[in-house]
C-alpha cells in the first residue's frame, strides 16, 4: 500500500508512480516529503517514529539481541500527552526515510522528557551511540547512525553563522533557514578517505595512541578543501607514513556518525617502497602485515584479552567499520592469488 502518499500526490504523479519500481517510488516520495512541508505535515499523521533522548538512540532487549524499535503516529502522540507536551512536539522530527510501503519513517529526541519513566514504558533503553552499534545487528546500524547524525546537525545549528539569528527547520528537517536573511543551511558530513596501502604480499596497519590496546587499522584522515579523493589518499599517505603512493583503486564508501558525521571513501593504494618514516605526532605505530598475520587478526570478534607477557593481541575493527571491509577484501584477493 501507498500509504504515506494516498491522496497527497497529484493524480499524474500517482499514475507515474504505478509504472516505476519500488525503489523508484520511495526515492519520489521521499523527494516530495523533503520539499513541501504540507506534504509531510500528512505523513507525520501516519509514519513511524524512532526515538532518542539527548541523542541516545532507544534500545530493546529480546533475548541475547537488541532491535532499534519505531513507535506509531498513534503511540507517540499518546507518549507526548502523557508526558504533559503539546502534540506539536511531533513538528521536532526529522525524516530519515520510508518503508517499502511509501509509509515515512522519522526520527524525534525526546530529551525533554523523563528519561527513565519513558525507558519504563516503552520497555527499553536510551543507549550511547558507541554502545549501541556494537550491539545491534550490522544492518541495522545505518539508520539509526543517520537519524543520530541528522537530530544532532540540527541540535548544533540553532543559529545562523553570518546575522545570529535562530534558523528555523523545514519539516522533514532536509534544511534551516536564517530568519533574518532567508539564509538556507544543509546538513553536512566531512569527506574522509581510509586507504589500505599494499605492497607486494603485505598490507599496512597502523594504530593511534587514542586506540584500544592492540586495534589496528587502515590509514585515514580528512579531505582538506579543494582536494580531490585521490590527492587526499597521496598526501594522507605521504604525510601519516612517508610512503609514495604508485596506485589507487576505489572500493566503496560509508557513512561514520564518530564524532561528527563524515563520508568515508574507501580505496585500496598500492606504494613504490616499503620503507617506513612514520609521522609519530599522528600514528603511535605502523606495521606491515602478511595474509597470515592479518587473517589471524580478523579472527577477534571483540577486543582481545591480555596474553601472559601484557600484551595484547593486533586485531582490527569490526564488520560495522569499512575499515573491516578494506581488509577483508584485501584478503580475498591474496586468496584468489595464491589459487593462481
Ligand atoms: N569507519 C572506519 O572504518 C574508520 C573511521 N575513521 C574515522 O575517520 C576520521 C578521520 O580519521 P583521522 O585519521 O583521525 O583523521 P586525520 O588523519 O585527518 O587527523 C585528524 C585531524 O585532522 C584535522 N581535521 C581536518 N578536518 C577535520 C574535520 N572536518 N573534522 C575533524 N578534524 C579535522 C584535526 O586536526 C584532527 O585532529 C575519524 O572521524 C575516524 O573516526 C577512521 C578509521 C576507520
Ligand atoms: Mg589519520
Amino acid at each position: 500500500m501507498f500509504s504515506g502518499g494516498v491522496g497527497i500526490l497529484s493524480p499524474v504523479t500517482s499514475v507515474c508512480f504505478r509504472l516505476y519500481s519500488s525503489y523508484i517510488k520511495n526515492a519520489r516520495y521521499l523527494f516530495h516529503l523533503k520539499e513541501n512541508d504540507d506534504i509531510c505535515r500528512q505523513a507525520l499523521k501516519l509514519g513511524s517514529f524512532y526515538l532518542f533522548h539527548n541523542l541516545s538512540p532507544f534500545l530493546r532487549n529480546i533475548g541475547s539481541s537488541y532491535s532499534f524499535p519505531a513507535v506509531s503516529s498513534s503511540e507517540l502522540h499518546k507518549i507526548l500527552i502523557e508526558h504533559e507536551r503539546n502534540e506539536q512536539m511531533m513538528e521536532e522530527s526529522v525524516l530519515i526515510g520510508c518503508s517499502d510501503s511509501c509509509s515515512a519513517e522519522f526520527a524525534i529526541d525526546l530529551g525533554s522528557l523523563e528519561r527513565s519513566r519513558l525507558e519504563t514504558e516503552l520497555g527499553g533503553k536510551f543507549t550511547d551511540l558507541r554502545k549501541a552499534s556494537l550491539q545491534l545487528r550490522v544492518k541495522d546500524t545505518p539508520l539509526m547512525s543517520q537519524a543520530q547524525a541528522l537530530l544532532r546537525w540540527h541540535e548544533s545549528h540553532q543559529y545562523c553563522s553570518k546575522t545570529g539569528k535562530p534558523t528555523q527547520k523545514n519539516l522533514s528537517g532536509s534544511k534551516r533557514v536564517c530568519q533574518g536573511n532567508g539564509l538556507i543551511y544543509y546538513p553536512q558530513m566531512s569527506p574522509v578517505i581510509i586507504t589500505l596501502v599494499s605492497h607486494r604480499k603485505r598490507c599496512l596497519l597502523a594504530r593511534q595512541d587514542s586506540f584500544p590496546a592492540g586495534m589496528y587499522t587502515a590509514l585515514s584522515g580528512f579531505c582538506d578543501i579543494g582536494e580531490t579523493l585521490e590527492e587526499t589518499v597521496r598526501r594522507e599517505v605521504a604525510e601519516e607514513v612517508g610512503l609514495e603512493v604508485e596506485s589507487i583503486r576505489y572500493s566503496a564508501s560509508q557513512h561514520w556518525p564518530f564524532p561528527n558525521s563524515s563520508l568515508m571513501l574507501a580505496c585500496h593504494a598500492t606504494v613504490l617502497q616499503e620503507e617506513l618514516c612514520i609521522n609519530t605526532a599522528e600514528i603511535e605505530s605502523a606495521k606491515w602485515f602478511s595474509l597470515e598475520e592479518v587473517e589471524e587478526a580478523l579472527k577477534w570478534q571483540k577486543v582481545p584479552p591480555k596474553q601472559e607477557d601484557g600484551t595484547v593481541p593486533v586485531w582490527v575493527p569490526p564488520k560495522l567499520a569499512i575499515a573491516n571491509h578494506l581488509i577483508q577484501e584485501w584478503v580475498q584477493e591474496q586468496r584468489s592469488h595464491l589459487k593462481d
